[in-house]
């Protein structure tokens, strides 16, 4: 469909939303195409805008910048004297994929999954209440996941004050002071200065123009009476007149966080507090902060009741139930961790009754820090229970590490984290349920890798890389994994891979390596630069990655492989592949069941991955679009890492350097070179 407006019959193209989700008359919400040369996309409320797209720039909308990264549409203007429209087609025509605006004015892209035939959510904006646009109106700042959404620019204060307090912060804020906006000097002596405004997502539509520095940038804008605020960046000085709108206030060490500078009178930014104002605010100070904690003491235990009657209520055996906060030590050392876990806690009376006591028949398996067992609520509702070894010390650290950040993130791909318990000695993590378990079990048995159709392997691998672009690349927080390998990818009933295990994971800001002296991860999976210096970034991902896709494609384990007598997997791959004969690497079962040539394509993708340096790998949205894209050139691949090692001989580690890694496929750390 087109969505603009049809000059012949002067109509315009639309899509409107449904009045609610069982009246389908229309709506409060429409989309519409700007048939004006910016090109975007308008989401209106009424009359009213509710979010744009931003400019079209001939390949993506400004303010959707993830389009440069999904390669699977094609993307169409087109302006003439009959009509002017925007519209998409896919370059993959057999799969389904639709546009929908929801009751809630939020625009959804759906896919339809080839395996369940459901409509997976692909894509949405508005994501979030700070993303609708001037939800705070002009001059505010949006804190998404905050109980008080919007706030006022510093050297600002609501323009209703009325409204603002029933909560419609539409009218936004006015400055305290106005500005003197003169060139020189003021009578008084006093000019506009500025002030910073760090780690925020920028206002929309700033003008760009070319300064040679900060300076400069800063007296353009001081200059010109209309600027109200400039930031500069990489010899880039972006200035804004007028209101600013969408500022939005990011936690601290998102890695797109920005700053800029807003000009406020002199007054403002010099102000002192009086000796009475003084009195005064230390009085409200002291009197909000009383009340603060008084309420925050009730929230917080209506909050653990409430945790724990879910628990009751899904799992438990009331009658025998011991309160998860009725707890000692342990439980009040983990809440007075710096960052918590915002996840319900769970008693460990009902964990233990939905395992049947951690019988073994409910034994799922066993990783380096415990067991996993299977668990069921009252409700039959099917949960997958670690539990941690009670010697285990380090355990705890990566478990806690673990289930801090997966609660966090929100992936398809992503195993999600439901619960934990810890009490006495106790620490547990509850996990959604994977029937088909990990990857190793399919990969590794000669007699499962052949169930496996060429389809679901496709299924499997591209679902692998979706989930570590989202960590690298599209969650709250850069992320890298550190011991992506076979064992860490889990299963799901309709064999959708969720990658799990973030003990090791960590933040990661900026683009360079960061260097550890604690080097944690697997043997065969671990990339060079990692494994023999200690250097870590979302390239090590990308090496492992690499690994696992050479090993599902031989379906071969990359260590303890005696194919010849003096490679590993990755070598083996590379002589073949310099011989022009890759297909020989394939499992002969893929092979009957997929084109020779996307095999190629696969493998040529894998060696990419597993190049000895890390800038010739390429990242993971470059491997997503390899792989899903036919018509992208690939590059060809130099010689992999650790190809010229005998199986099974792990490098050679320097003696000077402290950390050290793991063996045949267990994740273990020492702190002493061998
Ligand atoms: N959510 C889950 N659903 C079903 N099975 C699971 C789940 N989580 C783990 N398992 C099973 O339990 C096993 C042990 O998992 P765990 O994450 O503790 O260790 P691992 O990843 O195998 O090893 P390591 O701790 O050394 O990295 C897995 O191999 C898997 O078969």
């Amino acid at each position: 469909m087109k969505l603009g407006y049809d000059k012949r019959a002067g109509k315009t193209w639309s899509l409107v939303s449904w009045k609610s989700r069982e009246d389908p008359s229309p709506g409060a919400f429409s989309i519409e195409h700007d048939a004006n040369e910016s090109s975007q996309i308008f989401n209106l409320q009424g009359p009213k805008m509710y979010w744009t797209s931003g400019v079209w720039d001939g390949q993506i909308f400004s303010q959707v910048p993830e389009m440069r990264f999904i390669y699977m549409y094609k993307y169409n203007t087109s302006f003439n004297e009959n009509e002017s429209y925007f519209s998409y087609s896919l370059h993959n025509p057999s799969i389904l994929s639709r546009v929908v605006l929801d009751v809630s004015g939020q625009v959804r892209r759906l896919n339809c999954h080839e395996g369940t035939h459901e409509w997976d959510l692909y894509w949405l904006q508005p994501k979030t209440q700070c993303e609708v646009y001037a939800y705070c109106g002009p001059f505010g700042t949006c804190t998404r996941d905050s109980v008080e959404f919007c706030e006022c620019l510093p050297g600002f204060e609501p323009r209703f004050p009325e409204d603002w307090n029933l909560q419609d912060r539409s009218g936004g804020c006015v400055r305290k002071a106005d500005l003197q906006c003169v060139n020189e000097s003021h009578a008084n002596g006093e000019r506009d200065q500025f002030r910073l405004v760090s780690n925020v997502r920028l206002p929309k539509y700033p003008v760009t123009i070319q300064a040679r520095s900060a300076m400069e940038c800063e007296s353009i804008c001081l200059n010109s009476c209309p600027c109200s605020a400039y930031a500069y960046e990489g010899e880039e000085c972006r200035i804004w007149g007028g209101d600013l709108v969408n500022v939005e206030q990011l936690p601290d060490g998102d890695s797109n966080g920005r700053s800029f500078y807003i000009k406020l009178a002199a007054s403002e930014l010099n102000k002192r507090v009086s000796s009475s104002e003084w009195k005064v605010w230390l009085i409200v100070t002291l009197a909000i902060s009383l009340t603060s904690a008084f309420v925050i003491y009730g929230i917080w235990g209506r909050f653990r009741r409430k945790g724990e009657d879910l628990l009751l209520f899904d799992f438990g055996n009331s009658s025998e139930d011991t309160s998860c906060y009725e707890l000692g030590e342990t439980n009040r050392l983990w809440r007075g961790e710096k960052k918590e876990v915002d996840l319900p806690m769970f008693s460990f009376a009902s964990v233990s009754a939905s395992t049947n006591n951690f019988c073994n028949e409910n034994k799922l398996g066993e990783g380096g820090f415990g067991s996993v067992y299977k668990g069921k609520s009252q409700r039959r509702y099917e949960v997958a229970v670690k539990r941690l070894s009670k010697r285990s010390k380090q355990g705890w650290e990566e478990l806690k590490n673990e289930a801090m950040l997966i609660a966090k993130l929100q992936h398809k791909n992503l195993v999600k984290v439901l619960g934990y318990c810890i009490e006495r000695d106790e620490k547990i993590l509850i996990y959604e349920y994977m029937s088909n378990k990990s990857l190793d079990f399919f990969l590794f048995d000669p007699t499962k890798h052949g169930i496996l159709n060429w389809k679901t392997w496709v299924h499997i691998i591209e679902g692998v890389a979706q989930g570590l672009l989202y960590l690298h690349q599209y969650s709250r927080m850069r992320i890298i994994h550190r011991d992506l390998k076979a064992s860490n990818i889990l299963l799901d009933k309709d064999m959708n891979p969720k990658i799990s295990d973030f003990g090791m994971a960590r933040i990661f800001g900026g683009n360079e390596p960061k260097a550890t002296n604690h080097i944690v991860g697997t043997y065969g999976y671990m990339s060079p630069e990692y494994a023999l210096e200690g250097l870590f970034s979302t390239k090590s991902d990308v090496f492992s990655f690499g690994v696992l896709l050479m090993e599902i494609l031989s379906g071969k384990k990359n260590t303890g492989f005696y194919q010849t007598d003096s490679l590993n997997l990755l070598g083996y791959a590379w002589d073949l592949w310099k011989d022009s004969r890759g297909q020989e690497l394939m499992d002969p079962g893929l092979e009957e069941t997929s084109p020779t040539h996307i095999l190629l394509r696969y493998i040529n993708v894998g060696l990419l991955c597993v190049q000895e340096s890390a800038d010739d790998r390429p990242t993971m949205s470059d491997v997503v679009s390899m792989l899903g894209n036919e018509s992208v050139r690939l590059p060809s691949p130099k010689q992999p890492a650790f190809s010229n090692l005998r199986s099974g001989v792990e490098p050679h580690i320097s003696q000077n350097r402290p950390g050290i890694y793991s063996l045949n496929g267990v994740t273990l750390s020492v702190m002493e070179a061998r």
